[in-house]
């Protein structure tokens, strides 16, 4: 798993490594490393670094002197002249940095003003320098994290630099996984620089599941040899109306794909049949499940569904539709399958407010239903009502395409009914349903019968151990 912690518990961490190494040891590993990361900076090329008052101005400044010995020209905007790194500032200069009013024709910026001591927000000539890159459109890379974001909850609440790539120290920030804050971090994750934290760090406050994960899952989730269909688990479907009678088929299809020996559909008769018609493994009507999916495409009736999957006492992924008539507090274990709009309405605030800050909203819904929420996005979320949250890493743009949620609220149930908790279930689903959605297509576009398609040769994949 990647972990992300706190900026707090990063700084208990330092204390407590500090304490057995050498005085500006750590800063001279996060230098290196960050200096390694820009490799691809062309000796010649002329590097601006943006240097902020604290210890992420101090890492840029020391990477500034590797960069120098390599023979990168470097110049220096300092934020505020009275306050920065006075060793950093000493080593780059004697090394050959020229300190500059301003940017100018720069092409490649190192972003060192701000990091984990961050407030939100740039102000003044630090919201310029923002301005002037995204005007000019230079290569730049963070250190530590993008400037300017909520370093501890992945909000982007003003101004902030916007960064090609990050390299962060010691271990993942959720600013660095949760978005919106890390989709100003570049397209990829961060790369992260070992500096020796690890042993100091507690558990993560929040994780994301990587293809090197497989092995453990394959564990829980392989048949054994002298299974039968229902010692796999059993899920139960209701899904699809007359209106979206496709989202039926598409629950089924990643339903299909996941772990359960058998699925039950119950719907309309004409609807039943059009199901079993397409998938005639599908057993129509009422019976015994270990899992309900409720609410993709669902009609009029979607109510009473829920009613009557509550009633099993078995645990339920709530979707789409369904989510308008969850009660007070839920009865049973459930996993809600919200988008931004939907978690909007179920907490009677507007769109954006989830969108800005999305691990705030998911974590409020998970608290008032006693549920785990599952929030649909970029980077989707999977957060019980306490413990770490889950951040989903896979997955491509293409994706946001009608059904594909319809698909993963199948698969989700799939994994719920072999066994798995809410969140394992949640977050394992997004994980193999970003995957699937990249392979069914690399780089172009697809359709959510795609990434059903897709699905069983990604799992056998990830469940094998590789990517
Ligand atoms: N911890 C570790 O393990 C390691 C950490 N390392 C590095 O240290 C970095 C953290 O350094 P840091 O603590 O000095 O904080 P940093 O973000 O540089 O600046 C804080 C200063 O900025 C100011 N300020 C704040 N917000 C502002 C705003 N919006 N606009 C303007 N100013 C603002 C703030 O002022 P104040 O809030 O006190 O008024 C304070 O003066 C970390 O990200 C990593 O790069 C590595 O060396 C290796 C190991
Ligand atoms: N920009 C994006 N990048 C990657 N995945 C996305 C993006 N936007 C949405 N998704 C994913 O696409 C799927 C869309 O689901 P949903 O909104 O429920 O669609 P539908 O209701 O049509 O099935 C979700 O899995 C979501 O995480």
């Amino acid at each position: 798993m990647l972990r992300a912690h706190s900026v707090q518990a990063v700084r208990d961490a330092e204390a407590a490594l500090m304490e057995r190494t050498a005085d500006g040891e750590l800063m001279r590993r996060a230098a290196r490393g960050l200096a390694d990361a820009l490799d691809d900076v062309p000796a010649g090329e002329l590097l601006l670094v943006l240097v902020g008052p604290g210890n992420n101005g101090g890492d840029a400044l020391f990477a500034a002197v590797h960069l120098l010995d390599r023979g990168v020209r470097v110049d220096l905007c300092l934020l505020d002249p009275d306050s920065v790194h006075a060793g950093g500032l000493d080593a780059a200069t004697t090394a050959g940095a020229r300190v500059v009013e301003a940017p100018g024709g720069h092409r490649w910026v190192l972003d060192g003003v701000l990091g984990i001591g961050a407030r939100p927000g740039l102000r003044d000539r630090a919201a310029q320098w923002a301005e002037w890159i995204d005007e000019r459109g230079p290569v730049v890379v963070s250190v530590d994290v993008p400037s300017g974001v909520g370093v501890d909850d992945g909000t982007v609440p003003g101004p902030h630099v916007a960064a090609d790539r990050v390299v962060t120290f010691g271990t993942h920030k959720v600013a660095s996984l949760v978005d919106p804050a890390a989709s100003v971090g570049g397209v990829g994750l961060p790369l992260l620089v070992d500096i020796g934290l690890a042993p100091h760090l507690p558990d993560p406050v929040v994780e994301a599941i990587e293809d090197a994960d497989g092995t453990t899952w394959a564990a829980r989730l392989h048949p054994q040899a002298q299974t039968h269909k229902y010692g796999r688990g059993v899920v139960g479907i209701a899904a699809g109306s007359q209106l979206y009678a496709g989202a039926a088929h598409l629950c089924v299809a990643g339903a299909q794909a996941g772990p359960v020996g058998m699925l039950r559909f119950v719907g309309s008769e004409a609807l039943s049949e059009r199901v079993v018609d397409r998938a005639p493994e599908v057993v129509v009507g009422r019976g015994r499940v270990q899992a309900w999916v409720v609410g993709p495409g669902a009609g009029d009736d979607v109510g009473g569904r829920l009613a009557d999957a509550w009633d099993d006492g078995v645990p339920v992924v709530v979707d789409a539709g369904a989510l308008e008539h969850l009660p007070a507090t839920v009865p049973c274990p459930a996993l809600l399958t919200p988008h931004a709009g939907e978690l909007a309405a179920m907490l009677d605030v507007e769109r954006d407010d989830v969108e800005a800050a999305p691990l705030e909203h998911a974590r409020r819904a998970a608290e008032r239903w006693q549920a785990t929420v599952l929030l649909k996005g970029r980077r989707t979320l999977v957060v019980g009502p306490d413990g770490p949250a889950r951040v989903n890493v896979s997955g491509t743009p293409w994706l946001a395409t009608a059904g594909a949620g319809d698909v993963l609220a199948g698969l989700a149930g799939s994994l719920l009914a072999a066994g798995l908790e809410p969140l394992d279930a949640g977050s394992l689903a997004a994980f193999w349903h970003g995957r699937a959605a990249e392979a069914a297509n690399p780089g172009g576009p697809i359709v959510a019968s795609d990434v059903a398609a897709a699905l069983p040769r990604t799992i056998a994949r990830f469940l094998g151990g590789g990517s």
